[in-house]
């Protein structure tokens, strides 16, 4: 069932944290150059598209992991291609990414209306802080919190958490916009309201029945009321 659409009042939320991945950014197309690039070094054969859409969301460990067993190479490969990973990404950055339709509007409207705003993202924080920035979105952030600033990631509540203390919110007045499941269940987790976006990656499922508050087609459909 499709949930019912959701009222972003300043009187009931203080902040908001921002998904990257699939949320803010199409980064698929710099999936598939950095991952296929580095299975090209290691004389390994490429994978698809489809695979990748359904396996980013858990982190670049998590993707490099499953893209090696996917390819059949051995998991002692993993430090080596971790390495390759990380120099081919920081180098494309963005190249092959694009912002989605009503993200900047959304973005601007919810800064106005003084809400404080996160972004939260399993993405590595030298990578997301790069793509925000080449992608002119830094300027709305107060914090960028990467995959790799806590102990765990998304879909444990402490990133979520340690980002409320960090700008002074109470979880239960900050709203989570997300993708996927991982979103979802961290912010369930942290005791945040959560609302998803259905053009993500969810790991090749529907949005719809994952018991969310909320679920917009664009982020500027989320418009802040007193
Ligand atoms: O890097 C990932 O796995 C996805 O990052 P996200 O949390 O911004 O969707
Ligand atoms: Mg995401």
């Amino acid at each position: 069932m499709t949930p019912p659409p959701f009222s972003l009042s300043r009187a009931r939320f203080d902040a908001v944290l921002v998904d990257l991945d699939g949320t803010m950014v199409d980064t698929l197309g710099d999936f598939d150059a950095v991952l296929n690039a580095m299975l090209a070094e290691m004389a390994l054969p490429a994978v698809p598209r489809a695979f990748i859409e359904h396996t980013v969301g858990k982190g670049s460990e998590h993707l490099i992991r499953s893209t090696l067993a996917q390819v059949g190479a051995l998991a002692e490969r993993f430090d080596e291609a971790w390495e390759r990973y990380q120099r081919i990404y920081l180098a494309i950055n963005g190249e092959h990414a694009r912002v989605y339709d009503g993200v900047v509007e959304a973005l601007t409207l919810w800064q106005q209306a003084g809400f404080q705003l996160a972004c939260l993202t399993n993405k590595p924080g030298a990578f997301a802080t790069g793509l925000l920035e080449r992608k002119g979105l830094s300027a709305f952030f107060t914090l960028t919190v990467g995959g790799d600033a806590h102990p765990r990631k998304k879909p444990d509540p402490m990133p979520l958490l340690k980002t409320c203390e960090a700008l002074g919110v109470t979880p239960a007045r900050t709203l989570m916009v997300g993708d996927s499941s991982n979103d979802l269940q961290a912010a369930r987790a942290a005791g945040c309201a959560v609302v998803l976006v259905p053009y993500g990656y969810n790991h090749g499922r529907s949005v719809d029945d994952l018991g969310a508050d909320g679920v917009c087609a664009r982020l500027d459909q989320l418009v802040p009321l007193a």
